[in-house]
């Protein structure tokens, strides 16, 4: 028996990436979860033959804000839609003088400092713990360094994106001290997406990409919306390129991942079988199907 998977991608296309062009045998459908309505229809397709399901993490047109995204849909839609890795594509501001708009990081760590979302698919009922030690897996970090580097995007591999609750912008104050905390980028949405990719036992990178130097640089205006927007449509077309270059060096069939990301779930659970809420496990049915039968 083969324990080869074949990989679908799922891509989740933050603030000005709402559609990904050349996709062949593109379709736009509705997925529903337990968890509620995910952010949008999802787009499914394939590029040079490997498929794709493509998910406008705000919506087409960006209607929904980062505090009032239904995280746990969007990842449980991307899980049930045959997803077995995630790429996310985040608009950024920077932390660091090296990482100027247009440069691309690709992050490794996150400080989670949100405090108003639903950040687990377990529960009362069903309790569960995974590692989030390393958020992000090293294979897809690997491709997509490629691809950058064969691309000649300016890149960083590397890096910790401090995920704030916001709307707001942060205060001057609170910039400094993610400075001092030695992150490198701040946004508004990688977590709780990353955890729950993880729960889900997704393979989670994401390419983050700066278009502000958020409000702590001396020589450079407070970030605004107008100024990430007019950064991301040149960030947008880079995005694109990246990813028609890594989908590809990602579509070969595979054996597990290395880093354990698609057995996470495996000595997660702790709460007894016959202790364990019916309703729950139903719900939990994509995401951790595999361990609960
Ligand atoms: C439009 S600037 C703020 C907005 O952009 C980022 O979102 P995404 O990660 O989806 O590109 C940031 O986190 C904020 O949600
Ligand atoms: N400076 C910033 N703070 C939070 N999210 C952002 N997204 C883009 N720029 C940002």
């Amino acid at each position: 028996m083969s324990d080869l998977v074949t990989p679908v991608i799922g891509l989740i296309g933050g603030s000005g990436l709402y559609d990904i062009d050349g996709l062949e045998e593109r379709e736009w459908r509705r997925v529903e979860t337990p968890w509620g309505a995910p952010s949008d229809a999802l787009l499914f397709g394939r590029l040079e033959g490997v498929r794709c399901v493509f998910l406008p993490r705000h919506g087409r047109g960006h209607p929904t804000p980062p505090s009032e995204l239904n995280y746990r849909a969007n990842i449980d839609a991307l899980k049930r839609a045959g997803c077995t890795e995630i790429l996310s594509l985040s608009a950024v501001g920077s932390l660091r003088e090296d990482l100027p708009p247009g440069h691309f990081v690709i992050v490794d760590q996150f400080i989670d400092r949100t405090f108003a979302r639903q950040k687990s698919f377990f529960g009362t009922g069903c309790v569960a713990h995974v590692s989030v030690a390393h958020p992000v897996c090293p294979r897809l970090g690997d491709a997509l360094e490629t691809a950058a580097r064969g691309l000649a995007l300016p890149v960083t591999r590397g890096g910790t994106y401090l995920v704030m609750e916001g709307p707001q912008f942060s205060t001057k104050a609170e910039s400094e001290l993610y400075r001092q905390w030695g992150c490198s980028v701040i946004g508004m949405t990688n977590m709780p997406e990353a955890k729950l990719a993880r729960e889900a036992e997704l393979c989670y990178a994401t390419v983050a990409m700066v278009t502000d130097f958020d409000c702590w640089h001396p020589e450079h205006d407070h970030v605004t919306v107008d100024q990430v927007v007019k950064v991301l449509l040149g960030n947008a077309d880079k995005a694109r390129a990246l990813v028609r270059a890594v989908v590809p060096a990602l579509g070969a069939p595979r054996g597990p991942c290395p880093a354990g990301c698609d057995r996470a779930l495996d000595h997660a659970i702790i709460t007894a079988p016959e202790m364990r809420d019916p309703a729950l496990l139903a719900k939990l049915d994509a995401v951790a199907g595999r361990v609960l039968g």
